[in-house]
This record gives C-alpha cells, structure tokens and sequence, in this order.
C-alpha cells in the first residue's frame, strides 16, 4: 500500500541562510495492506516527518513514494481528493486536530460531508454517532464541545473523526504520548480491538518499545534520520541486530 523509496528531506536551519539541516536520508519503508507496522525512535530521528510524507502533509526533496502503487508525484486533482479520504492521521495533541467551536459529533460529521457527499444529514448523523459509540463514548458525548473531554475522550473523538470515511490507510503519530499512563492503556485496547474488528493498515509512530511490541507486525527503527533496523518486530525487538536498536531496548529495562 505505501512504498516509500531512496525518500530524502532536509530542513532550512535558519532562514535566508543556505545551511541546510538533514531530517531524513534515503528512507526505504513498505507497508502491506492489512499490516500494522511500527515506526520507532527517539525524538527528532524524523518519525513524525515520515508521517507526514505518507499523509503528503509534507513534500520531499528526493526518492519517491508509491501509494497502492501509484506514484503520488503523478497524481491527477481526482486521485489527490480520494488519497485524503484514504489515508488519515491522529497526532499526539487531539485537541490541536478537532475544531473547538463544533460539537464533537460536528467534527465526525464534518468529515462525512466532505468525503460521503452521497449520504444524507440523517445517515451521516446516524453513523457520527455509532462511531462515537465504537470509540467508547457515551451517547449524549456527542452534543459536547472539546473543552469538556479529558484528553483520552479527546483522543477518542479524533479516533472516530479519522476512522470515519473509512480509510485504508491510518496514521498514528504518537497517538499515546500526551496521555496519563492508565488512559494510555485504554486508548491502547482501543487500537488493539479496531486492529482486529476493522480492515485497517496502520503506520504506528511511536517512542515507546512496548506499545511497538504489542501492537506492530513489523518494525522500522530510525536514527538520526535513517532507518537503521527493520523487520519483524518480534524479531528486532527480542534480538537486535544494530546497536542503537539494543540501546533503545536497554533503555526499558
Ligand atoms: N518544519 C520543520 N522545520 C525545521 N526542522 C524541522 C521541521 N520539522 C522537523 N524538523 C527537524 O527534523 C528532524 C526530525 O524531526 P521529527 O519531528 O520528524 O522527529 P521525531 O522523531 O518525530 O521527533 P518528535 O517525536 O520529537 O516529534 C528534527 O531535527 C527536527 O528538528
């Protein structure tokens, strides 16, 4: 579904000065359909630029990325509209990515009425609010503004809005990490039984090894902007093979 090639990216240091800082070398990432695959590093090795490359939030400077096997660089106006329905993301803040001034079943819906023109106000509301169900919350959580979730209701609510027009593919940008520890394993169960009810592939950007572990087939370990181990992530995780990978791994125990 994705295929991410020789993908390079760099950054202005400063402005106006030709000083150009490295974020990503030749990034080499393919996802199947129906996988879960985790991304993991520390902050700054680039995780949330390859995010944003593969939910083209972001452009790059070389390499090419094929998605469903289609290079994106040659999309038409019709094939990018469609991508934005295919391919969603939840970052780390979801109070950044909901719009404070709508109800939370506004938000679910919003995307319904750009994306599923073909439904009508009643089905849309209809289906707004058994995706809030799905993600946990009550029914009256819908006629409720951001401001009075917790940040896990948050997270929840960004959840439903993103699973909504029925991507096939979605983005998790440190989904866990504004989170108390016991919210986090909630939201965590959350993933594990869409992962199983829903016919999703999931790019899983994270810092935290156990979360990878439990929850990703495979895994890309990235470092200063490359990738540096990747493979099963059983594998990788229970018997590194590169030294920062161990490094990591030493750091949780
Ligand atoms: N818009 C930007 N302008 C300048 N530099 C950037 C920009 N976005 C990212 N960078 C730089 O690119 C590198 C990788 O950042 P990125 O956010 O992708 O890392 P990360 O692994 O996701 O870290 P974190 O978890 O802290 O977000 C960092 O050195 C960062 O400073």
């Amino acid at each position: 579904m994705v295929e991410l090639k020789g993908v390079a990216k760099s950054f202005a240091r400063r402005l106006f000065v030709q000083n150009r800082s490295f974020a990503l070398r030749d990034i080499n990432i393919a996802v199947g359909r129906g996988e879960v695959v985790g991304i993991l590093g520390e902050s700054g090795s680039g995780k949330s630029t390859v995010a944003n490359i593969i939910t083209c939030l972001t452009s790059y400077d070389g390499g090419s990325y094929r998605f469903k096997g289609r290079d994106i660089a040659s999309y038409t106006r019709k094939e990018r509209f469609a991508f934005k329905s295919d391919v969603q993301i939840v970052f780390q803040d979801p109070y950044g990515s909901l719009n404070p001034r709508a109800t939370v079943r506004g938000s679910v819906m919003e995307s319904l009425i750009l994306h599923r023109p073909d439904l009508g106000r009643r089905e849309r509301i209809e289906r707004a609010n058994a995706l809030l169900e799905e993600v946990g919350l009550s029914a009256d959580a819908g006629d409720r503004y951001p401001h009075e979730f917790s940040g896990g209701q948050r997270q929840r609510v960004a959840i439903a809005r993103a699973i909504a027009v029925e991507p096939e593919l979605l983005v998790l940008d440190e989904p866990l990490s504004s989170l108390d520890v016991s919210i986090q394993a909630q939201i965590l169960e959350l993933f594990v039984r869409m992962i199983r009810e829903r016919d999703l592939t999931i790019v899983f950007i994270s810092h935290d090894v156990n979360v990878v572990r439990l929850l990703c087939d495979r895994v890309y370990v990235m470092n200063q902007g490359a990738v540096v181990e990747e493979g099963f992530a059983r594998d990788v995780l229970n018997h590194p093979q590169n030294e920062y990978t161990a490094r990591l791994l030493d750091a949780v125990y």
